[in-house]
């Protein structure tokens, strides 16, 4: 195993040297939103000054070469989580774009008055919303798996009641974004492929941050944005079984998706193309295709065990002080801790880390149902990546006995 040298690492990342309210930036917000290395920020303008120009219709070099990057970058992804084939590769603009995109055009197919959808009540809101909108169109219903309270696991005990053959779609998270709660996604996939229930799962949280397999996992469709896995914001991936795609309806109509185009009807391409209508975000898309080298140059399973170190050691100092209430399980989270200070409001945590150069997130963390069912209005959140370190971590703890002594908590 090569050892890494993760210190060397964040020079890889300009915006992590600079102070902040006059304190070194500590960033623990990696849950919301991943910082960039100098690869991914090089791949954006060498595009801009060398490369630029529209894909798939020019014929001139720089379009050639432009289209050349683009349908590259939708090779690696395919490899990136182990895909067939890269035409089951569809670029969104994220991970809420690509749960939309399912719900209109696969729901619109598949989904009828008294069919349910099966989410759990650690869902974020894009993977909630977008099934309320579907279920008030067509008539079918929304069911919940539980979650266990603070420990935040899913109480599996409800399973066999809850997927059952009336269930047409089985939605759910990878790993939860509030508790660090790591679904067994294998498992719950097999579960629902013998009942005949089509799954997705939310990546957001997982994608760069551990290998992906999609045809060990068994999952029909899998979602993931490129800016929390170190690439651009704009750009995400919707993965799904190309005999899924090609059954489905077009998302949006336009340029791109379409074979030919009459006054009075189209035709459309098969998939991917189907769905990507219009010019795409083709810097965001190349510039995914260096974040993704750039993370398995590093190894995805070195920087889960890395989050998970960093989290675990962080939970483990927080469940050190007194009235901390803290969320997600003991032992095997992912690379996030989700804390109550009592008596001291997350927004006031959050407002006072800030101060000292610490940036953390303080809210419902789009789980306003979960929030509601814990009893809490937001918590604080510290997230990691494999560019923090165990210092910083222990610069959180210092801040956070700080704001503790500050509040009289
Ligand atoms: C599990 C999960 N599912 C979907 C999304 C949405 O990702 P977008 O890139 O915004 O489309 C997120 C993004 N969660 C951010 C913003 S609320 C957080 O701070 O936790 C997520 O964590």
């Amino acid at each position: 195993k090569k050892m890494i040298d993760w210190a060397k690492l964040r020079a890889d990342f300009p915006i992590l040297d600079q102070q902040v309210h006059g304190h070194p930036l500590v960033y623990l917000d990696n849950a919301a939103s991943s910082q960039k290395p100098r690869a991914v920020i090089d791949c954006l303008s060498n595009y801009y000054e060398k490369d630029n120009a529209n894909v798939h219709r020019g014929i001139h070099e720089l379009s050639n070469r432009a289209t050349a990057a683009f349908e590259a970058s939708r090779q690696r992804v395919a490899t990136f989580i182990n895909a067939k084939t890269q035409d089951e590769i569809i670029f969104t603009r994220g991970t809420t774009e690509g749960i939309n995109l399912i719900a209109a055009s696969w729901g619109s197919k598949n989904i009828k008055a008294g069919d349910k959808i099966l989410l759990t009540e650690m869902e974020h809101h894009s993977n909630i919303v977008p099934w309320q909108l579907l279920a008030e169109k067509t008539g079918a219903k929304l069911v919940y798996i539980p979650v266990t309270g603070d420990e935040g696991l899913l109480d599996l005990s409800k399973l066999d009641q809850l997927l059952t053959p009336e269930v047409k779609l089985f939605a759910f998270t990878h790993i939860s974004n509030t508790l660090g709660t790591l679904n067994p996604v294998a498992e719950l996939c097999e579960r629902a492929r013998k009942l005949g229930v089509t799954t997705l799962v939310d990546a957001a949280q997982s994608a760069g941050h551990l290998p992906l397999d999609v045809q060990s996992l068994g999952c029909d469709f899998l979602v993931f944005s490129g800016h929390k896995i170190c690439g651009p914001t704009g750009i995400g991936v919707l993965w799904g079984r190309q005999e899924i795609l090609d059954n489905m309806p077009p998302y949006h109509g336009g340029g791109e998706m379409i074979v030919t185009v009459d006054f009075f009807k189209s035709t459309f391409k098969k998939a991917p193309h189907r769905f990507e209508a219009g010019t795409p975000d083709i810097s965001g898309v190349i510039a995914l295709h260096a974040a993704l080298d750039y993370l398995d140059a590093v190894g995805r399973e070195n920087i889960f065990k890395h989050d998970q170190e960093l989290a675990t050691y962080c939970y483990d100092q927080l469940a050190q002080l007194k009235n901390v209430r803290l969320f997600g399980p003991k032992t095997g989270r992912a690379g996030l801790v989700s804390f109550l200070l009592e008596d001291v409001h997350a927004h006031d945590v959050v407002t006072v880390a800030d101060q000292r150069g610490v940036a953390l997130r303080g809210g419902h963390h789009c789980n306003q149902p979960l929030m509601k069912k814990l009893g809490i209005a937001s918590t604080a959140r510290a997230s990691f990546y494999f560019y923090n370190t165990r210092a910083e971590v222990d610069r959180f703890i210092e801040v956070t006995r700080e704001i503790q002594k500050f509040f009289g908590a």
